[in-house]
């Protein structure tokens, strides 16, 4: 993670809001009358009081009437700066959001093959949530302050200039030291927090994912241990956390009633040597008291604003990150006539993967790819994919390299089956559709005969219209892979890529289907990886490879 200092991070976060630059004037506007309002009616109503008990003194503003004006204001404006600053934050958050998963399109698959997906979710949602507090609680409250602390220190020093002083001195110690002295004491503090909360959904999703093997194996008690454990360790961090936040509060109450003391005393000794008269001090001490309001929320600021910040942070990261293939566009669009990879190597870390691999696909051919579990065959399909980038040798396609293809062309051209058919909360038509959207139920059937999964939807309640999420986890394995499967019949890509596509069916149903992809290459080329000898049966050429190359 980077880490910037808070300066930049706030510098880059408060960059976003420039679109929304209008609606931030008048929540400053409405918010800075609002707190104004309210601390005149304290001062005027003791000017009102002051006004009866010594009759005829200046110190009457404008009377009863004006408390009244002024508390129906209050009210209005406050809701004004409110829904401005709330418009300002949910809009940003909106554009955020859309930021972040445009982000995640670019970097996936890449990012969400390794990833840690807990910690990803984290941020998608609570890290997202969390920013609303920096736009909707904290730029706005910041101008505020400053404008209300300078108005309040000219007003209360216009009565006398070291009266002003005072106040400028209590308006800086709680608006602007005490933030600054809780930060720097809870720094790092925040950034801890959000990893650790990131950690621990990524550890309770990962026993979700593997219950049944915790209950198979018996682990269930490591695995609740462990997750206390974390637990722990954030609730630790939080309560350290609540008592800063509560010396926070202590500390900036305190001192604000030292600084109206200060005042008091100033006031008193100034009317007793006549340098100022009584209801002045009055005014001027009332005036004081009543207008700490947008100081101490900047004050209480200094803790929250920790969390924040580190979710910022691990925000801008994200949209930062560069991706591991960058979307090509621009390129003249091309038909396919065969693959090829010359002297291909690659590795996702230190370790090679690929080590000079050189293979032919002939267009209108099954090209099998076997060899032992790691050897690195997945990885080939998913660099013809172009999840990866290819740094060694080429890859290309119709004679084109895979990095001057356009990224949409590319995919017209290829459809990958993986191990994993993922199958989204939608019908199961509509699942198959993904693959080409404007497909009729006629060739979604028949794409689902080629695969032979159509008789097992027409035993469904609702046939094609059943949703995939009321059949739950009970999709079996082959199931799921032989969707997958007609996905790729409906896909009209002319390569298809197909990793292990029998290993979860029994044998009539991976004659079926290896029947089916033999029909179907009359016009399409497959290159089919797989470990089992009956499914290298229908290649026209079978490459062996081993440790990344050819054997
Ligand atoms: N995203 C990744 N990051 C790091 N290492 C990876 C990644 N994907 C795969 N690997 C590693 O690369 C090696 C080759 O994996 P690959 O999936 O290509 O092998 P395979 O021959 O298809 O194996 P199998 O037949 O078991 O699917 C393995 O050691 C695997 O752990």
């Amino acid at each position: 993670m980077k880490t910037r200092n808070t300066y930049t991070l706030c510098r880059q976060m408060i960059s976003l809001v420039k679109p929304l630059s209008g609606w931030m004037v008048m929540a400053v506007t409405f918010g800075f009358l609002g707190h104004l309002g309210a601390a005149f009616i304290t001062i005027e109503g003791a000017g009102v009081l002051l006004s009866i008990i010594f009759p005829g003194t200046a110190a009457y503003l404008g009377g009863l009437w004006l408390i009244v004006v002024l508390a129906l204001l209050r009210g209005i404006l406050r809701y004004g700066e409110q829904a401005c600053n709330h418009t300002i934050a949910f809009r940003l958050l909106a554009l955020i959001r859309s930021q972040v998963f445009s982000a995640l399109r670019k970097l996936a698959p890449a990012k969400l093959e390794g990833a840690d997906k807990g910690n990803l979710i984290t941020l998608i949602t609570s890290d997202i949530e969390l920013l609303e507090v920096f736009y909707a609680h904290t730029i706005s409250p910041i101008l505020i302050a400053l404008f209300m602390s300078l108005f309040m220190t000219l007003w209360i020093g216009r009565f006398h200039p070291l009266l002003g002083v005072i106040a400028l001195a209590a308006y800086v110690t709680v608006g602007i030291l005490v933030p600054l002295y809780i930060h720097r004491k809870s720094q790092g503090l925040g950034t801890q927090l959000r990893r650790q909360s990131g950690s621990l959904s990524s550890s309770v999703l990962e026993t979700l994912r593997g219950l049944s093997e915790i209950l198979q194996f018996d682990v269930g008690k490591q695995r609740l241990a462990d997750l206390d454990q974390r637990t722990e360790v954030l609730a630790k961090h939080e309560l350290t956390m609540k008592i800063l936040n509560g010396k926070n509060i202590a500390l900036t109450q305190t001192l604000v009633l030292l600084f109206d003391s200060l005042l008091l005393i100033a006031a008193s000794l100034l009317v007793h040597t006549g340098r100022l008269d009584f209801s002045s001090a009055v005014l001027a001490f009332v005036g004081l008291m009543s207008s700490f309001g947008p100081v101490i929320a900047l004050a209480n600021l200094g803790s929250t604003l920790q969390n924040t910040l580190a979710s910022g942070n691990r925000v801008l990261d994200l949209l930062e990150e560069t991706p591991v293939v960058d979307e090509i566009t621009g390129r003249p669009q091309i038909d396919f006539t065969g693959a090829k990879a010359e002297n291909l190597s690659f590795s996702y870390g230190e370790e090679e993967i690929l080590s000079g691999l050189s293979l032919d696909i002939p267009q209108g051919k099954i090209t099998g790819i076997v060899g032992r579990s790691g050897s690195g065959k997945s990885t080939f399909l998913k660099l013809l994919m172009r999840f990866w980038e290819v740094r060694q040798g080429t890859c290309t396609l119709s004679g084109t390299s895979i990095s001057d293809i356009n990224t949409v062309n590319l995919r017209e051209l290829e459809s990958y089956v993986t191990q994993e058919t993922h199958l989204f909360h939608d019908t199961i038509a509509n699942n198959l559709r993904i693959a080409k959207q404007d497909a009729t139920l006629e060739e979604i059937q028949e794409a689902c005969r080629k695969a032979s999964i159509h008789d097992w939807i027409l035993t469904l309640p609702q046939g094609y219209d059943t949703p995939v999420g009321e059949l739950g986890d009970t999709l079996s394995g082959g199931e799921r892979q032989r969707l997958g499967l007609a996905r790729a019949f409906l896909h009209s890509a002319p390569l298809i890529l197909l990793d292990e596509p029998t290993s979860n069916l029994d044998s009539l149903n991976e004659a079926i289907i290896l029947h089916a992809l033999q029909k179907e290459t009359q016009d399409r080329t497959v290159v089919l990886v797989s470990h089992r000898a009956s499914t290298m049966r229908i290649a026209d050429q079978v490459i062996p490879v081993e440790n990344g190359r050819r054997s």
